[in-house]
């Protein structure tokens, strides 16, 4: 008898909330949903919907009075609710591994680079450390790794700072990539070559990536499975290609509605991405 292959993460009937008895209030309601090795699953919806609560809860970084109230997630065999809180900070930064919106803000800004990146690979030799960050900046498009190692992130423009942040991610080869808006603070002419670079190094690595986006016209670029929330509830979910081309919820037309030039047309955003990408490339040329 064949078992079921187990998803790489899963999350099921997740509720989050203000757990202060007084204003209890629930965030996430009921979320469920699963990566598997290799997928790009998106998570989209507006400001507020509870994108990046989801993203803390999944990290073990919700700072009270928010809370997990109910529910399983589940990193291949071990529900991370039930680790302890030392094993899950193992876990972070090593398993699961994220991608912030603002890369400025993301590191220190009187502490080189390099150190930065080194202080994530905590053990090994020093040469070996070295050479590992080295090699991932460069495997992220970045000229010169050995002068970024010693530069200081306002030294750093915001995509070339959010390659770096992307690199720091990759360096302990996580299982699961979280992406929260990791395009959204930058210019529109860099956010094509990030996805583009998010995307290949999904394939190269093979890792597992939820990607979070409040824009469903980025989302479908690289996304297998969408899920879309409003008001903390997953009201959408399915292949990426059957839920652009046939939505089911007001709200999910509501969001395709909003993306520019898309519509409800993906070859024509296809175009327009390459075209930014082409457009970023030149731009990145001089
Ligand atoms: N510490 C907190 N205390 C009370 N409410 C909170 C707290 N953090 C977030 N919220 C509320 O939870 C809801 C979801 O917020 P969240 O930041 O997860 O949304 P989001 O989809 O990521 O939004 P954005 O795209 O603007 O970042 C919002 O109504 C927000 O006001």
């Amino acid at each position: 008898m064949s078992s079921i292959p187990q998803p790489l993460f899963e999350i099921s009937g997740l509720h989050t909330g203000i757990t202060k008895p007084e204003n209890g209030r629930c965030l996430l309601q009921d979320v469920s949903f699963h990566i598997d090795q290799g997928e790009t699953v998106a998570v989209v919806g507006e400001s507020g919907c509870g994108k990046s609560t989801l993203a803390l809860s999944i990290m073990g970084l919700l700072e009270a009075p928010l809370g997990i109230q109910s529910g399983r997630i589940r990193l291949q065999d071990r529900d991370l609710l039930q680790i302890s809180k030392k094993e899950m900070k193992r876990v972070r930064g090593t398993e699961i591994a994220i991608v912030f919106q603002d890369p400025m803000s993301a590191f220190h800004p009187m502490i080189p680079l390099g150190a930065q990146l080194m202080e994530c690979l905590k053990t090994g030799d020093r040469r070996v450390r070295i050479s590992r960050c080295l090699d991932m900046l460069d495997r992220v498009g970045l000229p010169d790794p050995g002068k970024q190692m010693k530069s200081y992130s306002f030294e750093l423009s915001g995509g070339m700072l959010q390659r770096v942040m992307i690199a720091m991610a990759l360096l302990n080869g996580p299982k699961l990539l979280i992406a929260d808006e990791p395009t959204t603070a930058l210019d529109v002419t860099v956010q094509a070559s990030i996805l583009r670079l998010l995307k290949d190094i999904q394939q190269e690595f093979g890792m597992g990536m939820l990607f979070i986006s409040h824009d469903l016209g980025v989302v479908s670029e690289l996304a297998d499975r969408i899920v879309v929330m409003r008001q903390g509830q997953v009201v959408e979910y399915g292949e990426a290609s059957c839920l652009l081309d046939n939505p089911t919820h007001p709200y999910t037309r509501h969001l395709l509605e909003m993306v520019p030039v898309l519509g409800r047309s993906l070859p024509a955003k296809v175009l327009t991405y390459d075209q930014h990408v082409l457009q970023t490339e030149v731009v990145e040329a001089i």
